[in-house]
């Protein structure tokens, strides 16, 4: 199996909102292999010496502070009409593919916005990703989030939240093994509690109520990268573990990384700290997402700043539009080199590359069927520069798709023609209601 990747241990887990269990789900990432190096250079004081101001055409823009949003969506819903107009041929329908956001957004839920309310205005506001952090908070709280977050989804026409459970505490850790093992899709593999099994199909687990607590149906996540789903560059750990300014030359190498395996990746910590008690953020942190959104992370993180601060909605509006408004000025294309590696399954990867090379010189979206989920993940790793409409029979893939960058995942029954399932979903597309998912 692939060197794992990264961080401390971190136990993270998209739920399907279907199981509505709290099973845990393990990833572990460990810190090894990581160290990069650098050196400390000292704060340089500033001089106001000259002041450069750049202007831009209105349309261009999007504003960052929270009272603009607002005036700003309005705009991007009006643009997004425009482009709508009835009659439009789908290669209009497709074009100008940015104005979505990208980018995901994960909230971590807490007093501030488990409550109906706040969890319709976040997902309103533009989260993706409703967060549970296992180590605070006690089960059944998290219970009445997830299951308000099914209810919000139930009820949602044209948006979906997906759910991550960050469990902590005692570790659920995989027995040793003599050399590492590449899984294939589909492949059977053996989860024992019986101790120092470690074969090509068969390990052991350190938890003996591991045959109790896991269903049928539930979703592992395990050690090492490869089997996992979601990385995560917790730079609350790694700033604690290694040098502070080691902090971001590891986030970008875990990014990398993360991208050549074909491996979400979600930036967290800090990053809206200030707005945990102000209403607007600094400018450092401003960058700091757009740092992120640059060196291509699948999704970034509200931590405290949507748990127990004081402005969780700004929070999330300031993310989602520092995001967008970057993401307005990457170029679409680059493409891991090693990406192909990191499956074998060749077809999908000549579909995935060849409609990315489509969508970035045509500058279209690009539409998948999917019914496990892998083509459109296999897609978003490539990065295309327009939107992808991944449409799914599935509500459990649908929400775990919400993760994935520049995903816009679409549930539709799927029918036994082939043309009369994408004849299906240009109608849904077509339709103006599919236009306000706009996150
Ligand atoms: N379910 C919850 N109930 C109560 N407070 C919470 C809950 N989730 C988060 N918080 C609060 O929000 C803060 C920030 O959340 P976060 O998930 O970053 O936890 P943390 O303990 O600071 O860090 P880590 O992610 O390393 O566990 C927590 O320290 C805690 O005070
Ligand atoms: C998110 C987290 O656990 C960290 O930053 O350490």
């Amino acid at each position: 199996m692939a060197q794992a990747l990264a961080t401390r241990s971190i136990h993270s887990s998209l739920a399907s909102l279907s199981s509505g269990s709290l099973h845990s789900r393990v990833e572990k990432i460990r810190t090894s292999d990581l160290a990069s190096k650098t050196s400390a250079r000292k704060p340089r004081k500033s001089h106001k010496l000259f002041r450069v101001t750049a202007t831009r055409s209105a349309s261009e823009v999007v504003p960052v502070s929270p009272e603009d949003v607002q005036k700003t969506e309005e705009e991007q819903m009006q643009l997004l009409r425009g482009i709508m107009q009835p009659g439009d041929t789908p290669a209009s329908m497709w074009s100008k593919p940015t104005v979505r956001r990208k980018t995901k957004i994960v909230c971590t839920i807490g007093p501030s916005t488990n409550t109906r309310e706040m969890i319709w205005k976040l997902a309103e506001e533009g989260m993706n990703v409703a967060r549970l952090n296992m180590s605070h908070g006690d089960h059944s709280s998290h219970q009445k989030v997830i299951d308000l977050v099914k209810e919000y989804n139930a009820q949602s026409k044209d948006n979906v939240i997906a759910i991550m459970l960050d469990t902590k505490g005692p570790e659920v850790r995989s027995g040793d093994l003599p050399q590492p093992i590449a899984l294939e899709s589909g492949q059977e593999f053996t989860f024992t509690i019986r101790r120092g099994v470690g074969t090509a199909d068969c390990v052991s687990v350190n938890y003996d109520d591991f045959v109790n607590d896991v269903e049928v149906g539930d979703m592992l996540l395990v050690d090492g990268g490869m089997m996992s789903f979601v990385a995560m560059v917790a730079r609350g750990d790694l700033g604690a573990e290694l040098p502070i300014e080691e902090v971001p030359l590891l986030q970008e190498e875990i990014i990398r990384i993360c991208r050549s395996m074909g491996k979400a990746v979600i930036v967290a910590t800090n990053m809206l700290e200030s707005m945990i008690v102000h209403p607007t953020p600094t400018r450092a942190e401003v960058s700091d997402i757009a740092i992120a959104v640059r060196e291509g992370a699948d999704a970034v993180m509200l931590s405290g700043e949507t748990a127990h601060g004081k402005f969780p909605l700004k929070a999330v509006k300031v993310m989602h539009t520092v995001a967008l408004r970057t993401e307005a000025t990457l170029v679409g294309g680059e493409t891991p080199s090693n990406l192909g590696q990191a499956f074998k399954n060749h077809m999908s990867e000549m579909f995935a590359f060849h409609a990315t090379m489509m969508s970035n010189t045509l500058g279209t979206s690009i539409v998948v069927f999917t019914r496990t989920g892998f083509m459109a993940i296999l897609q978003s790793h490539y990065r295309p520069s327009g939107t992808i409409f991944a449409f799914t029979n599935e509500k459990r893939i649908q929400q775990r798709l919400a993760l994935y960058q520049g995903v816009c995942p679409i549930y539709m029954e799927f029918s036994d023609d082939a043309e009369g399932t994408f004849a299906n979903a240009l109608a849904l597309l077509q339709c103006s209601l599919c236009w306000h998912c706009k996150y």
